[in-house]
């Protein structure tokens, strides 16, 4: 069974066509990598998929449930780590992961208690006061991520969930997105570093000017080789390109 279906998405700005007439499917129970270059359209989809932004046209089902016709159901189940959304920055870490939860209609109890393990775990114990308007980026970063996780969801979609972390912290998500995989969790995200992608993820699609160029196990994409340089083949890099004359 598919957590995630995307049908012929199509998402124009103006005369920029962001995505064309995208597919992508993503089994339930795999952590799945999206990457591309730049404008490739990863967070233009991942917006759709997630009822953040309206599409043009084309069809987005979480765990069955069609995002734009259904979006209460299909947001039930459903953890985001938008790219750049502004947080509400004058909460503390604390209060706003604890708000976030109870907006998902948890109890203030069970919120405060997940919200307190969230941050421990995440190593923002210590900030746990603090405005996050006065974190760094790194820490923003975990704070919207716990966000993601504190009403337990069965789909995590992460746009970018290792930018500005930290290694160990980074190493503390990647174990918390592992085991949720192990107890039946689907998880989408989509990053620039093809090491981490392909150390971490056991599906992955290769998106290029809004259109997918392949998806596919890991392995099978890799084609033996590694991501980094199958990546480069398949958006048709010209090396010569990064040659500069003067320098
Ligand atoms: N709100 C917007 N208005 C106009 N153009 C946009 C808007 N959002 C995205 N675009 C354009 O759509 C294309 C896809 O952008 P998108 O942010 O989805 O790419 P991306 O793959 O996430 O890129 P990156 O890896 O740099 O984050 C780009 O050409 C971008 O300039």
């Amino acid at each position: 069974m598919d957590a995630i279906s995307i049908s012929g998405a199509c998402k124009s700005f103006g005369p920029k066509r962001a995505v064309k007439d995208l597919d992508l499917a993503v089994p339930a129970g795999t952590l799945f990598g999206l990457v591309g270059p730049n404008g490739a359209g990863k967070t233009t989809t991942l917006s759709m998929l997630c009822g953040i932004l309206q599409p043009d046209s084309g069809t987005f089902t979480v765990n069955c449930h069609d995002m734009w016709l259904d979006p209460v159901a299909a947001k039930a189940n459903l953890g985001v780590l938008p790219d750049g959304l502004r947080l509400f920055d004058r909460l503390t870490g604390q209060e706003f992961i604890s708000y976030t939860a109870q907006l998902r209609g948890m109890d203030v109890n069970l919120a405060e208690e997940r919200s307190q393990e969230l941050l421990t775990v995440l190593g923002l114990a210590d900030s746990a006061d603090t405005l996050i308007c006065d974190y760094s980026a790194g820490m923003t970063k975990k704070v919207a991520f716990a966000s993601a996780l504190v009403h337990g969801p069965t789909v995590v979609v992460l746009d970018e969930p290792f930018e500005s972390v930290d290694p160990v912290s980074g190493e503390t998500i990647r174990e918390i997105l592992r085991g949720f995989v192990r107890s039946g969790g689907t998880v989408v995200l989509s990053s620039h570093v093809m090491e981490l992608v392909e150390a971490l993820c056991d599906h992955v699609a290769v998106l290029a000017d809004g259109e997918l160029l392949i998806s596919g196990q890991t392995d099978e994409v890799r084609a033996g080789t590694s991501l980094q340089e199958r990546f480069v083949d398949l958006v048709g890099a010209d090396r010569k390109l990064g040659e500069l004359s003067w320098l």
